[in-house]
């Protein structure tokens, strides 16, 4: 008997849940207890896809479970910025992209049993220039913590934006779009 796939969202981002649920995907939560390291040696997109098959591969799952996982960095130059550790970390991440052009990679990687996709999407986003009392002011709204590069385009931090191109979810860390289209191939369609 041929029984229809699952969906597992390994993920611990409420971004994430939301993005796939807005979607209309049906799907469980097993968030990946992989412990990201971000080496300063490497390029964006091999970090992004790496982490996000590293986080997929601790995952336990089925042989009808799609596991979807993904990791999104801020990357400007040579410079991959993570989640900031610290209150400074993340001022002198912002105080870096303040008036600049910088690039936001998502990698995502996709697992059934054996069968592996993966993808990197990126969009170009253009910062205003922000003066010392912009970048206090917006981490008293201590959105920083938990979003690569000290920001959150879907918060607060839409008001450091000028402009950006490419797709806006992917910067809020799951391009949902060109997922559903690869999930197609493992037999996941949304309601
Ligand atoms: C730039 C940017 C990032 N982010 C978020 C997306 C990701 O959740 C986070 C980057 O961290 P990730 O390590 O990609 O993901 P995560 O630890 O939040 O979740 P998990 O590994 O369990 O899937 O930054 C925003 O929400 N808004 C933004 O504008």
């Amino acid at each position: 008997m041929w029984i229809l796939p699952t969906l597992v969202l390994g993920s611990a981002s409420p971004r994430r849940k939301e993005l796939m649920e807005r979607a209309g995907f049906t799907f469980e939560i097993r968030p990946s207890l992989y412990d990201e390291v971000i080496t300063g040696e490497m390029n964006a997109e091999y970090v992004v896809q790496h982490l996000a098959k590293q986080k997929n591969q601790a995952i336990p799952s089925s042989t009808n479970e799609v596991v979807v996982t993904a990791d999104t960095v801020v990357c400007q130059g040579e410079k991959i910025f993570g989640k900031p550790k610290s209150y400074e970390d993340a001022y002198s991440m912002l105080e870096q992209l303040s008036g600049k052009r910088h690039a936001v990679y998502t990698g995502v990687s996709i697992r059934n049993h054996n069968q592996w996709v993966s993808f990197v999407v990126c969009t170009n986003v253009y910062f205003l220039s922000l003066s010392q009392a912009q970048l206090e002011w917006y981490l008293r709204k201590e959105e920083s913590w938990d979003k690569a590069g000290g920001y959150g385009i879907q918060g607060a931090g839409a008001l450091l934006v000028e402009k950006i191109e490419g797709d806006y979810n992917n910067v809020v860390g799951l391009p949902i779009s060109r997922l559903t289209r690869e999930l197609d191939t493992f037999m996941i369609t949304p309601d």
